[in-house]
């Protein structure tokens, strides 16, 4: 078990200031009093300690020894030094326990605001702000002291001081570790399977669910609806079983993503008529690298062109074999449309778990993982969460991401209002302050006021994370990463509107790999840069680049928050040329291309030389000096720049959103309703 660096210095009777000089002077680096110690050097520092102290009766033993014995001076004066020099500490040692065990405690974080201090200690303000400046330190009452100075004040009111969670550096690290503690194996009790579904596109998932759910309709609650809530669950045999309504991929790529793992059991559902697709591909290598079993749901059994065969031949090259041909994955037959085996796999799926043995203390606080979570106009702050340990209940004081809160009711898979939620219980919550993450863990903590505490100090977290750019790969900062020693691998998504673009471009990405990255073009796809792309560039830490297409609106927002980078082109000479100079380190681009806005095309008409279109501003803006790429279905299919931009009769400089307008634009007259005009300008880039 870990222990903290203030728990030891305790434990050994030192002060945490001390200890660290005393661990520093041993090499072992920690940061501060909260810091944590594993095992082995726990037992290595006390028996240093506690060897240290019984070095004293020896040393004094020896000491009578000399004083008996005048004759016995010829001992080395270094070693008298030593033995001395130990036995000063021990006594100190011996002091500070006896000066720590009748001294009362109070808990303070990092810092502590002075008034804070003050109360803590029972005396006044102004009394310690005295105390204060007699150690030179000038601190108003709302001012923060740091930890050792507080120990200081408060020594002098005969109080000891002890650490609590506040470390902002660590604090994912101590939340797991302070509410997410390791239960006694004694109190696990079974807890039911976690299941996601996935597979290609059009295999069956959404149905697959559909249909269990279905078989399980008699065992829902009386008048209950089912409510989409992210999860879902089934009883099979008097067992539960939780079903993940997120995709599959979705739930590995964004949760994985963020350090959550919430699946046990991974069903794989590949269409008996169609075989194994590159979607299939992507779903095996999901769950192996999650370490999650595979259960294979051979869907769409009923159609005549079915060959489950085919689809087991295939999937022996990844490594599923059939139990029947000497593997160990279990293959299901199943189909969606008639339920023909839909019983099967729920007891398969029983059977891979009891293998695994969940458990989890149900006496506990919780702890549990986000699954969906929205804000609603009339609840607010809305999320499901996936409890994993102990139980959550009505009135539980909660923090999870950067938002916290108290539960102030809670609503299961059937619409109905619960109070209580054990292990593996997917829930959803209404009581927080802001819309959670999925993927966000969620610790229930002790009390309101803690939740406030631990909630803003995430949110300041959160903030100085944002400050320190750079995790991300882009093409401008990827050659100081490289140097970093931080990126050995570009991953780049490829996204064109044709598919000999793809190859074309991959091959040549292939070839820019050197010794110290390697180019590697994870996906491509032909069409508009999507959402799931982007989420697929954020898990996977990739950039992204377009040839004539574009990101959608959405893609577009999700490439911004998540800090992806997008690039789009119009010549594959250009891509490759700005990747092989981003790794070499020389890209140095002048301008950068900044999006301003996008309208769509309602009318077109007729005017002297070509054609006008009438638009409206959908978001964003358009002004006189933009330049102007129309899209057709994501396709760009011109870039040029605007002859004149009108809102009535009257020329302007610019069109904001929502407002209606003209535009023409130089040279370019194939013009058509649906169009979107999209306006960007290009910026000065400084360094
Ligand atoms: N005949 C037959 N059709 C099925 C079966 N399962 C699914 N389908 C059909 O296959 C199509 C795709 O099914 P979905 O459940 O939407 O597939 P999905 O994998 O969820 O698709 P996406 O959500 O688009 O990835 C639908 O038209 C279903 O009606 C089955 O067992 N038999």
């Amino acid at each position: 078990m870990k222990i903290r660096v203030y728990e030891l210095a305790k434990d050994l009777g030192l002060t945490s200031k001390d200890l660290i000089e005393k661990l520093k002077e041993l090499d072992i680096k920690v940061g501060n009093h909260m810091s944590t110690l594993d095992e082995e050097t726990v037992e290595i520092l006390k028996e240093l300690f506690t060897g240290a102290a019984e070095g004293i009766e020896q040393a004094k033993e020896a000491q009578v020894e000399e004083k008996s014995e005048p004759e016995n001076q010829v001992e080395d004066k270094k070693e008298i030094k030593r033995k001395e020099d130990t036995m000063e500490k021990t006594d100190n040692i011996d002091q500070e326990v006896e000066n720590k065990s009748d001294l009362p405690v109070i808990k303070i974080g990092e810092s502590v605001q002075v008034k804070e201090l003050a109360e803590k200690l029972g005396v006044q303000v102004s009394d310690v702000i005295t105390k204060l400046i007699g150690l030179g330190v000038m601190a108003t009452l709302n001012q923060e002291i740091d930890y050792d100075t507080a120990s200081i004040i408060a020594a002098e009111y005969e109080y000891a001081v002890e650490g609590e969670v506040s470390d902002i550096e660590n604090m994912e690290e101590l939340l797991e570790q302070t509410y997410n503690y390791v239960d006694d194996e004694a109190d696990l009790k079974s807890r039911p399977p976690v299941v996601t579904v996935m597979g290609h596109v059009d295999h069956g998932k959404t149905s697959l669910l559909d249909a269990i759910r279905n078989t399980n309709v008699t065992n829902k609650e009386a008048g209950g609806i089912t409510q989409h809530i992210g999860a879902s669950t089934v009883k099979i045999n008097n067992e539960k079983i939780v079903f993940l309504d997120t995709p599959g991929h979705e739930a590995f790529t964004s949760m994985r993503a963020r350090g959550a793992q919430i699946t046990d059991v991974a069903i794989l559902v590949v269409a008996a008529d169609d075989g194994v697709m590159p979607q299939t591909v992507e779903a095996i290598n999901h769950s192996k690298a999650a370490g999650v079993p595979i259960i294979v749901a051979v869907n769409k059994i009923d159609k005549p062109a079915a060959n489950p065969d085919k689809v087991k031949q295939e999937l022996t090259e990844y490594g599923l074999v059939p139990e029947d041909w000497g593997g160990d994955t279990i293959f299901v037959n199943v189909s969606a449309k008639t339920g023909e085996g839909i019983e099967d796999i729920l007891e398969m799926i029983l059977l891979v778990a009891e293998v695994q043995e969940l458990k989890a203390n149900p006496n506990r606080r919780a702890v549990g993982t986000i699954i969906e979570a929205k804000l609603d106009k009339g609840r607010g702050a809305v999320a499901t969460v996936l409890v994993q340990k102990g139980t959550l209940s009505v009135g539980d004081a909660i923090i999870t991401g950067k938002t916290y809160g108290r539960v102030r009711a809670m609503i299961d898979d059937k619409g109905k209002k619960i109070k209580k939620a054990g292990p593996s219980t997917p829930v959803e919550i209404i009581g927080l302050s802001e819309v959670p993450e999925s993927g966000d863990r969620m610790y229930m903590v002790e009390d309101d006021k803690k939740a406030r505490y631990l909630g803003e100090k995430m949110k300041g977290k959160h903030r100085d994370a944002k400050m320190k750019e750079g995790q991300k790969v882009s093409l401008d900062n990827l050659f100081d990463t490289i140097q970093d020693g931080q990126v050995k691998e570009l991953n780049i998504i490829v996204k064109a509107d044709v598919r000999g673009t793809i190859e074309a471009i991959k091959q040549s990405l292939l070839k820019l790999s050197n010794e110290e990255v390697r180019v590697n073009p994870i996906h491509g796809g032909v069409g508009a840069i999507t959402e799931s792309d982007i989420m697929l560039a954020s898990a996977s830490n990739a950039i992204v680049i377009g040839f004539n297409v574009r990101p959608t609106n959405n893609a577009m927002e999700i490439a911004s928050s998540e800090e992806v980078d997008v690039r789009t082109y119009r010549v594959i000479y250009n891509a490759i040329e700005d990747i092989k100079a981003a790794i070499d380190g020389m890209l140095e681009p002048e301008y950068k291309e900044v999006f301003q806005g996008r309208a769509e095309v309602r009318e077109i008409f007729k005017i002297p030389g070509g054609v006008a279109a009438g638009i409206y501003v959908q978001t964003g803006k358009i002004t006189r000096a933009s330049q102007i790429r129309i899209l057709r279905d994501n396709i760009v299919i011109y870039e040029g720049e605007l002859s004149s931009l009108r809102r009535f009769k009257d020329d302007v400089k610019e069109l904001a959103v929502n407002y209606e307008g003209g535009l023409a634009i130089e040279g370019f007259k194939d013009m058509k309703e649906g169009d979107v005009v999209e306006a960007f300008i290009m910026e000065e880039i400084k360094r």
